[in-house]
């Protein structure tokens, strides 16, 4: 990042008023619980204590469900780990005993190596049979805590660890639990608001968009899976103090389900909807105490309810902003003078070669021995019939297929065949035939996600919100402000991306591959579906970003916008080139008007 920088005292400023919307709700809840010993007895204790208990848990786990999209349902796996860590350190089963505090942080040691292990599948599995590794897990606990009399006291069970005073009172243990809940609520927004939060949507909605923004799905979701084993198995220890006495029977499957439900209630990607489904469903058995029995019965119905009935859960209630109706007739004007005040100009002189590319799928030879060179501030246009190999060939290049044959290099350095996050390390960005958006984040967030590896803090220092994260949000966000200005969308900055127009996606593409500020960018098709007056601007736009040195290598069908803009043209047919040259030369070209422009 060049020119672009944010005076941060201003900034923190206008980013704190901006925040303190979104903050209010967490501050009433956070009031409301401080005055409840005030106004209330021992009963409503014990319900606040396991409230905010089990939001300790669920705050690591809306991170896995509502933001990573994988259905840990056997999460009560590490709540019992939790709770049995702590309750055999301070009962001195295994080793002299040791102080609660220091039990529970051992616990939470303890839960975040678990944690890993029940998320390790997570990176080959997805949904029903992920959801279904976990209850696996879930049930080898149980059935451990049974089985290890000598140490767990099998079915008979085990003491609960005890808290020293002040916290040995129902309303002293009730204060320690709202100080966890609050310091977990504050690190799961810190990681949701940084650019580790971004990420992880972006791995769930659109993951080969994320890739081709440089983020690593292994190492973002072994983060989060050891937070949330942490946090998890400090909620046991906690709880394990609240039963005063535990046996494998109090980790129900119920729980489980319970935690999952608050999610889905409260909200994918939301902090505030899950914490409210959390409370929501704690206090609800109890207020209809005739109605506990059958509380598995009411989870499932109302389950159902929101799946059918309001699928955004509790955040798209309160989420007041996008109900606001845009305007019908708004134009994409972009301005790409501006790009000069935020990219630099590229200083590479490298080219991106293809020699002798081919690669096919079963007997369809997509490319067959392509050779391609797409010079720093040049237009490259590819172009052909469909399925000629176009796609194909970006797809190569973006390392999302290994080629069979062939070699592709940048300047004297190979790229390695089929590593997609590795190219925008290389300064090599792209956009998609079909707009690879995240329909649920804002368009600042959209963009935002472009920029994932150009920030400098670690995931510990985004979790504590450390000034080097803080500093990442701000010149993340003013960069991805200034580039909505360029494709001419800053006025939708904060709308939801599943609001915009398909031309509008389409700039919002080019914005967030522009935050990597590329050396080579790939279009694939950006024009599809736009105007005469957008594509017009669209060109404009192009030109301005291999005029700040960027090879652009443009595939289109839209044969104007090619002629009009580009360096060099190289048309396929059947994976094969069937002509290379200047526009000039390729209007004139006779097989190529014969197979492909016609007429
Ligand atoms: N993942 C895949 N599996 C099997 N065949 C594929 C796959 N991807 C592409 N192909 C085939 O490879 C050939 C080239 O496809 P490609 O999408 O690269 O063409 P294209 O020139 O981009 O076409 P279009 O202009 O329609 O987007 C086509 O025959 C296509 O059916």
């Amino acid at each position: 990042m060049t020119a672009v920088t944010a005076a941060p005292a201003r900034h923190e400023t206008r980013a704190f008023r901006a925040v303190l919307p979104q903050l209010a709700p967490f501050l009433g809840i956070f009031v409301l619980a401080m005055i409840l010993p005030f106004v209330s007895n021992n009963y409503w204790a014990l319900i606040g204590t396991r409230a905010a208990i089990y939001w300790v848990l669920v705050s690591g786990l809306n991170l896995i469900v509502g933001f990573a999209g994988h259905l840990a349902i056997g999460y009560v796996a590490l709540l019992t780990l939790g709770a049995y860590t702590t309750s055999v350190l301070v009962a001195g089963n295994v080793a002299p005993p040791v102080p609660v505090f220091v039990a529970l942080a051992i616990a939470a040691c303890v839960g975040a190596v678990f944690g890993v292990i029940v998320g390790l599948p997570a990176l080959r599995l997805r949904t029903f049979y992920f959801a279904m590794s976990t209850l696996g897990f879930a049930t080898i606990v149980t059935q451990i805590a049974l089985a290890w009399q000598s140490v767990t006291g099998g079915g008979i069970g085990i003491v609960g660890p005890e808290f020293p005073p002040p916290f040995n009172t129902a309303w002293g243990f009730y204060y320690l639990c709202i100080a966890f809940a609050g310091l977990a609520t504050w690190i799961s927004a810190n990681v949701a608001h940084s650019r580790f939060g971004r990420a992880l949507i972006a791995v769930r909605d659109a993951e080969v968009a994320a890739e081709a923004s440089g983020i690593s799905k292994p190492r973002m979701l072994i983060a989060i899976f050891l937070l949330a084993g942490a946090l998890a198995a400090i909620a046991g220890g906690l709880f394990a103090s609240l039963q005063t006495y535990i046996t494998p029977d109090a980790f129900t499957f119920d729980l489980s389900v319970l935690f999952f439900i608050a999610i889905l209630i409260g909200g994918r990607g939301s902090i505030l909807g899950p914490m409210l489904g959390t409370i929501i469903l704690t206090i609800l058995p109890e207020m209809v105490a005739s109605l506990a029995a059958w509380s598995t019965f009411l989870y499932a119905v109302l389950l159902l309810v929101i799946v059918l009935v309001m699928p955004g859960g509790i955040a798209a209630l309160l989420d007041f902003r996008n109900r606001r109706p845009l305007a019908a007739n708004r134009a994409i004007v972009p301005r790409p003078a501006a790009l000069g005040d935020i990219l630099r100009t590229s200083a590479g002189a490298r080219t991106l070669s293809l020699r002798g590319i081919a690669l096919s799928f079963g007997n369809v030879r997509a490319i067959d021995g392509l050779d391609l060179d797409v010079k720093p501030g040049q237009i490259h246009g590819l172009i052909g019939p469909n399925g000629s190999g176009k796609t194909t060939t970006l797809n190569v290049i973006s390392g999302y297929y290994a080629a069979k044959a062939g070699t592709l290099q940048l300047g004297e350095d190979a790229l390695a065949p089929g590593m997609p996050t590795l190219r925008a390390v290389n300064g090599i960005a792209r956009t998609f035939q079909t707009p690879r958006v995240i329909g649920e984040a804002s368009v600042l967030q959209n963009v935002m996600i472009g920029g994932t590896i150009e920030g400098q803090a670690s995931f510990v220092e985004a979790l504590l919100a450390l000034p080097r994260s803080r500093r990442d949000e701000r010149v993340l966000a003013a960069r991805a402000r200034a580039l909505l200005g360029v494709v001419g969308l800053e006025t939708l900055a904060d709308v939801r991306a599943d609001r915009l127009q398909h031309s509008e996606l389409r700039f919002i593409e080019i914005a967030r591959a522009l935050m990597l500020e590329p050396d080579f960018l790939l279009l694939d098709e950006p024009a599809a579906g736009l105007s005469s007056d957008e594509i017009e601007r669209l060109a404009a736009l192009i030109r301005a970003i291999s005029a700040r040195g960027a090879g652009v290598l443009l595939v289109e069908h839209h044969a104007d916008l090619i002629f009009d803009i580009c360096d060099q043209v190289t048309v396929l047919n059947l994976g094969r080139t069937l002509a290379a040259g200047t526009p000039a030369e390729i209007r004139v070209h006779k097989e190529v008007v014969s197979a492909y422009l016609g007429g």
